[in-house]
C-alpha cells in the first residue's frame, strides 16, 4: 500500500495527479518478461495505454517494443528511444500524413485493417520507394465476453479484416509491390478475464492461418493483440496480473509454425497497477438516502467509470475511523461523474486525500479539458 512517508508528500501537492510506483511497474516488467521468454514470445506494449516518457522508457529499457496507434504515438515512441524496427504502426484510421511519416522514421511494420489502406499503403511506400511490412488484422468474429464497449473482435465491431474479404485479398495481394505481407493481427478486446476466451482465440487463429497456408501465403509471424485483465477489486494482493496462465494457454493452444515469431500488444497488463488517481476531498454532503464524498477528481481525469460503468477500488489514505457509506462523486457537471456508490471508507472529512487505484492504464491518457480543468503533472516514486 502506501507508506506515510509517501503520504505526506502526497499531502503537500496540488490535486488531483496520477501517482506511478515505478517499483511496481519494474517488478510487473519482469515477471511479463520472463513468462514471455519462457514460451519465446515477443511484446509490444500497447502505447495507447499509457504514454508518459518515464513509463515509456521503463518499457523500452526491459526490451520490450512498441505497439502504436497514431502517427504521434510512432514519434514518441521513436522519441524515447524504442528503436524504428520495434515499432508496429496499427490503428483503423491511419491517415495519408501518418503513413508517410512513419515510413519516413523507417518504420516498416504495418498492421492494416481493410483493403483500401493497403492500397494506400502500397501507394505511399511506392512514393517512398520502400516495401512496407504488413501484418493483416482480420476480425475473428470471436466474442471476448468483457464490457460491450471494448469488444473488438465481432463482426459487428469496426476493427480488422472481415474473414469475407479475405478470398480477393489473396488474390490481389501479389499486384501490390511496395508491401510484403508477414503477419496476421488479432485483438479482440480489452479487460479480458475468462482466460477460455485466449483459448476459443486460439482455435479460430489457427483455422485462420491453415487458410492462409493453403492458399499458398507463408504467414512469419502471429500477433495476439493484448487484452489480459486486471483484479480493479484488489490493487494489492493480485497487484501482478495472471501472465503465467495467459501465456501458457497460447503456448498450448496455438498452432505455431515453425521459426514462427509470436508477438502480444500488452498495455492495461502492465501498466493499470502501477498507477493512482491521487484527490483530494472537497466537501462532505449529506444526501436524502446517502453521504456524498465530493472530491476534486472528476471524470476529466479518470473517465472510466463514466465510460464503462467501471469501479476502481477506493481508499482514503488519512482517515482511519469507522467505515460509514459513501457515493464518491466529482466536481464535473455530469451526474456520470461519480466513481463508486456506496463505498465503503473511513469517516471521511474534507481536505482528506484519496487514492483511486489501478489507474495506470487507460487513465492519464484519456483526460480531457471539459468544464476547463487544470492539470497537474504526475508524481513518480520508487523504493
Ligand atoms: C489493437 C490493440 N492492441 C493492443 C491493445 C492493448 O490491449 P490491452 O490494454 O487490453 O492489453 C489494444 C487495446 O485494447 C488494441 O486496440
Ligand atoms: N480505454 C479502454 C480500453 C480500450 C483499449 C483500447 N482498444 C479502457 O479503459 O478500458
Amino acid at each position: 500500500m502506501f507508506s506515510q512517508d509517501l503520504v505526506e508528500q502526497f499531502k503537500l501537492r496540488e490535486t488531483p495527479f496520477y501517482h506511478y510506483d515505478l517499483t511496481r511497474l519494474r517488478e510487473t516488467i519482469k515477471v511479463v518478461k520472463s513468462f514471455a521468454q519462457e514460451y519465446d514470445f515477443d511484446i509490444h506494449y500497447a502505447v495507447k495505454a499509457n504514454s508518459n516518457e518515464p513509463i515509456l522508457q521503463e518499457i523500452n529499457q526491459a526490451g520490450f517494443g512498441a505497439d502504436c496507434v497514431s502517427g504521434n504515438e510512432v514519434k514518441l515512441a521513436a522519441k524515447v528511444g524504442f528503436a524504428p524496427q520495434s515499432i508496429l504502426f496499427a490503428g483503423v484510421g491511419k491517415t495519408d500524413k501518418e503513413i508517410n511519416e512513419a515510413l519516413a522514421i523507417g518504420i516498416k511494420a504495418f498492421n492494416c485493417e481493410s483493403v483500401q489502406e493497403i492500397e494506400v499503403i502500397n501507394e505511399l511506400a511506392e512514393k517512398a520507394n520502400q516495401i512496407a511490412e504488413i501484418s493483416l488484422r482480420i476480425n475473428p468474429n470471436v466474442d471476448a465476453k468483457t464490457h460491450k464497449y471494448i469488444t473488438t473482435g465481432l463482426d459487428e465491431n469496426k476493427f480488422g479484416i472481415n474473414q469475407i474479404d479475405l478470398p480477393e485479398l489473396v488474390t490481389r495481394i501479389k499486384d501490390f509491390k511496395h508491401i510484403s505481407l508477414t503477419g496476421l493481427h488479432f485483438h479482440i478486446g480489452s479487460q479480458i478475464t475468462d482466460m477460455k476466451v485466449f483459448q476459443g482465440l486460439c482455435l479460430r487463429v489457427n483455422e485462420i492461418q491453415n487458410w492462409f497456408t493453403d492458399h499458398g501465403i507463408h504467414i512469419e509471424h502471429l500477433n495476439l493483440g493484448g487484452g489480459l485483465g486486471i483484479d480493479y477489486l484488489q490493487p494489492d494482493e493480485k497487484a501482478i496480473p495472471d501472465f503465467e496462465t495467459y501465456f501458457n494457454i497460447f503456448h498450448q493452444f496455438l498452432e505455431r509454425k515453425p521459426d514462427q515469431k509470436v508477438h502480444f500488444e500488452l498495455g492495461r497488463s502492465i501498466v493499470a497497477q502501477c498507477g493512482n488517481l491521487i484527490s483530494r476531498v472537497v466537501y462532505v454532503k449529506t444526501g436524502i438516502n446517502t453521504n456524498f464524498a465530493i472530491v476534486d477528481a472528476g471524470m476529466t481525469e479518470l473517465m472510466r467509470p463514466a465510460l464503462y460503468q467501471s469501479y476502481h477500488q477506493i481508499d482514503n489514505l488519512t482517515s482511519h475511523s469507522d467505515l460509514r457509506d459513501y457515493d464518491v462523486v466529482g466536481p464535473i457537471c455530469e451526474s456520470t461523474d461519480c466513481f463508486g456508490k456506496s463505498v465503503a471508507l473511513p469517516e471521511t472529512s474534507r481536505g482528506d486525500i484519496i487514492a483511486i487505484r489501478s489507474a495506470g492504464a487507460y487513465g492519464e491518457v484519456m483526460r480531457s479539458q471539459y468544464n476547463l480543468r487544470d492539470h497537474h503533472e504526475a508524481f513518480y516514486s520508487q523504493l
